[in-house]
């Protein structure tokens, strides 16, 4: 019998990925074209539906074809997506009533604040969504677009629209319009599902102004979704699961207390925390893992929102490094501390924060302060955040990590590995294979279709490089309390 793949559809923030799979779970071949960015306004982050459709299938295409692989021989296709990034359509022609909205859009934050500050609202959204309020999550995403586009009015009385975020989005378009689904990781970022009870939360629809009939069956994260046709075989849409949430499969978190990181443009931490939602007492998230085997699994989930974008910005803004792999390079030339921290509050801070006023700093700056330095505490600023998170995980879930797993593109870079274990004291495991979105998309597809078991993924999981911390006690907390006196002289910045 010859090789059998399974491809993961990967529709990341600034590009679409398709990455193919042979059956032992090994990369065979990736595709990847990037998305244009629309910035209308101050704060506001917008995407062509359309282009991101359009890109994910050419990328789909060329994999297939780039690979001579036989589409008789492709056993399943799983999807992994940007969360939270909000679509509304004419269900009859397919056409989307206005660009989508990604999760990065700050428009709503005014209507968010309002609703913030109804405190019975503000339990209510954390104890049933998991969630805070924020303009993050699609939920006012949705309102904003119903309140705002006269198209989307119009279809919205005639029962003519919907909704999706971007794995609903590619289902549908995939599935020619025959198939309005998305799964329980997902629906679990939109601020109107409720994860306790495992639908729409009414309440929170009512509060709105968002009608049911606009929202997609929510399923399984491994789950017959429908059929994608290629060269007339038809093969199966197999697997769902949102990026974070993929990540954490492909890592094989599959028990409570394991974690993972991945350091990608924000950095992005989540806990196994098992069958029961477990909600937070510092601002970190409560999310749906997946949904396999008649259950689900629940998360908590930190973010750092600039991560390897702050490398981007030494690259693209500063012009201090050409390529973001140089920066490990420059950060090894300083010889000791450079006592130097930068916080990378461009936008506010997250958990354990939470301070939209907060912006970008720059700490320690002496006459012998270089681009190097400069380079260095920035990558720093990375493993700090990460501690910030890991700290408030650890508390809510009285769980102390013996080893921290990272994934995504910027923990290719050992120097930021080498410094995150030393900062946190504990050892850093990275996979080999670092694209763990797509594995772990990849993965609940194979499920899907019966071509693996939990098991294989675990046998399959290989570390490719462990970073053990050797950083002394005594300079771990001091580095760290500096970085917190950083942090807050960072606060309440803008007015
Ligand atoms: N060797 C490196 N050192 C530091 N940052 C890196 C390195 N390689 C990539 N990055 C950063 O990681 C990000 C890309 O990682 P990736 O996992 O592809 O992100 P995403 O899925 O969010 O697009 C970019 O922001 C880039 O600046
Ligand atoms: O596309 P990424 O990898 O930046 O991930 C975005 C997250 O899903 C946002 O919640």
């Amino acid at each position: 019998m010859g090789k059998k793949y399974i491809i993961a559809l990967d529709q990341g923030t600034t590009s679409s990925r398709t990455v193919l799979f042979d059956d032992t779970g090994k990369i065979c071949g990736i595709s990847q074209k990037e998305t244009e960015q629309i910035y209308p306004k101050h704060g506001w982050v917008e995407q062509n539906a359309v282009e991101i459709y359009q890109s994910q299938l050419e990328t789909l295409h060329n994999v297939i074809r780039e690979n001579n692989v036989d589409a008789a021989d492709i056993l399943g296709i799983g999807i992994t997506n940007q969360r939270e990034t909000t679509v509304l359509w004419n269900k009859n022609t397919g056409e989307p009533v206005y660009n989508a909205i990604v999760w990065q859009d700050v428009r709503t934050s005014k209507l968010c604040k309002e609703l913030k500050a109804d405190a019975t609202l503000n339990a209510y959204v954390r104890d049933n969504t998991g969630l805070v309020i924020d303009s993050y999550f699609s939920a006012t995403k949705i309102k904003w677009i119903l309140d705002n586009v006269p198209k989307a009015k119009a279809l919205n009385e005639k029962g003519s629209l919907l909704f999706g975020t971007v794995d609903t989005w590619l289902l549908w378009n995939l599935t020619k319009g025959k198939v309005h689904a998305t799964d329980y990781s997902n629906a679990s970022r939109t601020m109107i599902y409720n994860i306790k009870d495992l639908e729409w939360d009414k309440n929170m629809l009512d509060r709105l102004g968002i009608p049911e009939s606009m929202l997609p069956e929510v399923k399984p994260s491994c789950f017959h979704f429908g059929n994608f046709t290629f060269d007339d075989h038809v093969i199966p849409l197999s697997g769902m699961a949102g990026d974070q949430q993929a990540a954490l499969f492909g890592q094989a978190c599959f028990k409570k207390g394991e974690t993972k990181n991945t350091y990608g443009t924000g950095c992005f931490l989540l806990m196994n925390t098992g069958k029961k939602p477990k909600f937070s007492a510092n601002g970190l998230l409560t999310t749906i893992a997946w949904g396999l085997d008649g259950e689900v699994q629940y998360a908590l989930e930190g973010s750092v929102l600039i991560a390897g974008a702050a490398i981007q910005w030494l690259r693209d803004g500063l012009q201090l490094i050409d390529h973001a792999k140089d920066s490990e390079y420059f950060a090894e030339q300083v010889i000791g501390d450079s006592n130097v921290y930068v916080v990378p509050a461009f936008a506010g801070l997250g958990a354990p924060y939470w301070d939209m006023d907060a912006r970008g700093s720059i700490f320690g700056l002496t006459r012998d302060t270089g681009k190097n330095h400069l380079i260095k505490a920035t990558l720093e600023s990375l493993a700090y955040r990460s501690k910030d998170l890991i700290l408030a995980m650890e508390e809510d879930s009285g769980v102390k990590l013996a080893a921290l797993k990272v994934d995504g593109g910027a923990c290719a870079n050992n120097y930021l590995m080498q410094f995150q274990a030393g900062i946190l004291g504990t050892r850093v495991e990275r996979a080999e294979i670092i694209e763990s979105t797509a594995l772990g998309a990849a993965y609940l597809a194979g499920i899907g279709v019966g071509l693996w078991k939990k098991e294989d993924i675990l046998k399959n999981r290989k570390i490719q490089k462990e970073f053990h911390p050797v950083m002394e006690e005594a300079k771990r907390d001091k580095l760290y309390a500096t970085w917190k006196k950083a942090v807050s002289r960072s606060m309440d910045w803008e007015d």
